[in-house]
Parts: C-alpha cells; structure tokens; sequence
C-alpha cells in the first residue's frame, strides 16, 4: 500500500485467516474500513498460508481443529497473531508459549505477540469480570450460554473463561464448592463442570451470541447477562486487537488485559 507521494503508507499489514466464514468475513469488512490498517491477504480452507502476504499481524477465525496449526505457521515467520478461534485448552496453550519463545524477531515490535481472545465484545468482557468479581458473595453459580445452531463447539469458549474465572475468584476467597445435592441425573441434565461451576450449552435458531451467570444467595439472585445480536459487536475488539498485539510480546489469553480491564 502506498500514500499519495507513491512512499509507504506504514499502515500495519493485516492477514485474515477464515476469511470466509462468519467471523472471518466480518474482520475482512472491519480491517478494510479501519484507519492504519491494510489488508494484505484473506486466507480460507483450501488456501496455502505461504508468506501470508507479507503480512505482519494474522487474524485467526477458523475451527477449533485447524486453530493451533495455523497459529503455529504464522508465528514461525514472526508474524504476531490474534486468535479468536475456541479450543485453546492449557495443554494447547502451553505448546503456544513454547513455539512463541523460539519465534524468529517480528517486523514490527520486539518479539512476537500472540493474542487467544475467548470473546472480543467489550461487553462480554465486562460481564465475565462483573462475574468474578460477584461470585465469592454467593453460593450459587451457574453459566448458561446460547448460541446459533451451527455453532461447532460446546461450550463456548467464553462460557469456559467464564467458569475459569469464577472458579479462581472463589477459590482465592476460600468459597466452598457449589451446592448441589444431585445423585441421580442419568442424562446429564446438571449439564457441564467446568473447574467446578456448572454450565449449560443452548442451541437455537435465531440467536447470535449471549451468555447468563446466574448467582444465587438464600431469597435473592443476582442475573448478569450479555447479547451479542450481531458479530458486529465483536470488530471494534478485533480492531483494537490488531492495533495492541506488537506490543505484547509473549502469549495473552484474554483482550481484557489489553484494554485495562483484567
Ligand atoms: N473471539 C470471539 O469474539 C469470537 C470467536 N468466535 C469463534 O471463531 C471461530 C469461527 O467462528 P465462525 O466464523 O462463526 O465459524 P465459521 O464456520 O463461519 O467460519 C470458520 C471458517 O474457517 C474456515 N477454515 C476451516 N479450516 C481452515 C483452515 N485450516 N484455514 C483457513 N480457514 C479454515 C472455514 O472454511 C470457515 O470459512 C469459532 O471458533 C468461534 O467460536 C466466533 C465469534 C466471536
Ligand atoms: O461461535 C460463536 O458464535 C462464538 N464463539 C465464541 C465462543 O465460543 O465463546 C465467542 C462468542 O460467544 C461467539
């Protein structure tokens, strides 16, 4: 890309992988129309990721079984990376850090950054955050998260976050483990644990995106809820992202620690 002189732009160079799904359409859409960016490559299934264009930033959104490999190939070229794709377990994580710390030096920044974002709309970071920081006052908690049908994974990656954070929140503060006299519930009907706190996965026709913690005391509940309607809700996160990532050597999971919020 070039200015009106015909020199440089320095805009920061933009690959995104998955270009052509449901996220990944809409980061195109995003990257094109933000300031300082440029989109250098749009990459789906059956396309090779090679020098990713010469991108200096790649935007992960594909599949949970794809995600790891594709990461892999770009940080073996110093290419930083943002990762909105579910499925990054610890195990996942750790061989991350692991590739990270032999990466080769980025274009731009000291060494490269890998960003593994469960959720990039600002308001389901601040729900999560409303939910850990709410959940050692209650004994009871449970997630609910609902989706669109052709949703690949349960549960969602934000809902395990979630329970992730909460379960940590609860632990610092000594809670006991939540109540639940259930012996028999041959269908699983209690639905999920994730590091001890329920969770429940609803697929539905005509939903986007949303999640419920539901906190319970003896005569009172406490609800926090939050609707993406739209992946719309997700691009400005996307965009911060890709503007921060050089700046975060090493491996962030979570875009709260890129914004102020953790
Ligand atoms: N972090 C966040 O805020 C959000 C994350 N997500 C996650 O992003 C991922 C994608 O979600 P959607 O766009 O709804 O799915 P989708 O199914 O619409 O799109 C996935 C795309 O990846 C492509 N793909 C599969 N393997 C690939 C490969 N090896 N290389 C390149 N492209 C490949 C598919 O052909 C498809 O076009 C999911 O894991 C989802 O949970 C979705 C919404 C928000
Ligand atoms: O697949 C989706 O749609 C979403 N995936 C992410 C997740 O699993 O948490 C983020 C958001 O919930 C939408």
């Amino acid at each position: 890309m070039t200015d009106t002189t015909g020199q440089p732009s320095g805009d920061l160079k933009v690959a995104v992988i998955g270009a052509r799904g449901r996220m990944g359409s809409e980061a195109v859409r995003a990257i094109e129309a933000a300031a300082g960016l440029s989109l250098v490559g749009a990459y789906g299934s059956a396309d090779l990721l090679g020098d990713l264009g010469g991108a200096e930033v790649a935007v992960e959104l594909t599949v949970p079984a794809a995600s790891p490999g594709n990461v892999a190939h770009c940080v073996a070229r110093g290419v930083h990376v943002v990762v909105g794709t579910t499925g990054w377990d610890d195990d996942r994580l750790e061989t991350l850090r692991a590739q990270v710390a032999e990466a080769p030096a980025p274009a731009v920044g000291d060494a490269v950054g890998v960003l593994v974002a469960p959720n990039f709309a600002i308001g389901a970071l601040l729900m999560m955050s409303f939910a850990a920081k709410a959940a050692p006052f209650f004994e009871s908690v449970e997630v609910i998260e609902l989706h669109h049908p052709a949703k690949v994974d349960a549960p969602s990656g934000t809902a395990a976050r979630t329970a992730a954070m909460i379960a940590a929140a609860r632990a610092d503060a000594g809670c006991a483990p939540v109540p639940d006299a259930t012996t028999h519930d041959p269908d699983g009907a209690r639905g999920a644990r994730v590091d001890g706190i329920p969770l429940h996965s609803v697929r539905l026709r005509g939903l986007t995106a949303h999640q419920e913690v539901l906190l319970g005391n003896a005569g009172e509940m406490l609800t926090l809820r939050h609707d993406s309607f739209d992946r719309g809700s997700f691009m400005p996160g996307v965009v911060a992202a890709v503007r921060a990532v050089a700046g975060h050597p090493g491996v962030t999971v979570g875009l709260e620690h890129y914004l102020g919020l953790a």
